[in-house]
């Protein structure tokens, strides 16, 4: 049986609610064959990030050479990336003919910083030119876009001025964190506009959603998918997730990742 692959770069999560672990079981639910690289070792729960421990600079190449030289994904995404450094050795394998989705994560839910000042300049100027979706939240759209960010109005100027200063192909800038409802608004580089809707659940068990749908949406680019479906399909993945939580833990608790069939 043939599978589809997919890379995530990633930090870690032992709880399994977000970073490399929330990523493997979202290309698993998707039937695409997942493999992750390791950058931060993060000891993290429901309740917060207690302890986070950098792998080295060599370790990370290691790891990368060993992917790229044996199963080469058919699409990548990168999640925290905490040190420029750690982005130079990251960037000569990320190259346009393999689909990358850009999570520009910054700041966990629980309020916790993930990556240097340093590193959101060079994922600006780096990075994101080569992604084919970049997927930030709303605090991580006002740091690309250096503006507050309130409604509909603002979400667009924000998509536009990402697209124009650092060149993705599409921005999807996702609404978990504005306004009432859950709505994701995506724009591409060739000027199309598109939006997703769905029901916003009153619930504190929303770790992980972040990196949930942009795995999800990498998943479904290593299928040849196009990126406006891959987003859908990604929607549908984490709306399910949300309404079916295990409400596991004591603090902001994981989706769950089995909820939507394939
Ligand atoms: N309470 C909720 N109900 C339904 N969907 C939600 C809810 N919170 C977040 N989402 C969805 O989860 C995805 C992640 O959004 P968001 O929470 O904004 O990102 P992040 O986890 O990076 O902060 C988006 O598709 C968003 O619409
Ligand atoms: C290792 C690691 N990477 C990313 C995050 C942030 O995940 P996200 O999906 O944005 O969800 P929240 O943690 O913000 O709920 C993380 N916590 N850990």
């Amino acid at each position: 049986m043939k599978l589809h692959t997919a890379l995530s770069i990633a930090g870690t999560d032992p709880s399994g609610g977000a970073g490399i672990m929330a990523d493997l079981k979202s290309f698993q639910t998707r039937h695409v064959y997942g493999m992750a690289i390791v950058t931060s070792v993060v000891a993290q729960n429901t309740t917060g990030v207690h302890h986070v421990e950098h792998v080295s600079l060599e370790s990370i190449e290691r790891q990368l050479s060993d992917v790229y030289s044996d199963i080469e994904p058919q699409a990548v995404k990168t999640g925290m990336i905490a040190l420029p450094e750690m982005m130079d050795v990251i960037y000569p394998y990320l190259n346009q003919s393999i689909p990358y989705v850009m999570d520009p994560v910054m700041i966990a839910t629980s309020g916790d910083r993930l990556v240097s000042d340093e590193a959101v300049n060079f994922l600006k100027t780096k990075l994101i030119p080569l992604a084919a979706v970049v997927t930030p939240n709303r605090s991580e759209a006002e740091v690309l876009a250096d503006m507050p960010i309130s409604g509909e109005r603002d979400i667009a100027i924000a998509a536009k001025r990402i697209l124009s200063d650092m060149g993705p192909q599409v921005v999807v800038i996702k609404g978990g964190h504005i306004g009432t409802g859950a709505t994701d608004y995506a724009f591409t580089k060739k000027g199309e506009a598109r939006s997703w809707t769905s029901p916003k659940y009153d619930t504190i068990h929303t770790h992980g959603t972040g990196c949930t749908f942009s795995a999800v949406i990498t998943a479904e680019l290593a299928k040849g998918h196009d990126v406006m479906d891959a987003i859908g399909i990604a929607k549908e993945y984490i709306s399910l997730a949300i309404k079916h939580n295990p409400g596991l833990g004591h603090g902001c608790g994981p989706v769950n990742h089995m909820a939507m069939k394939l």
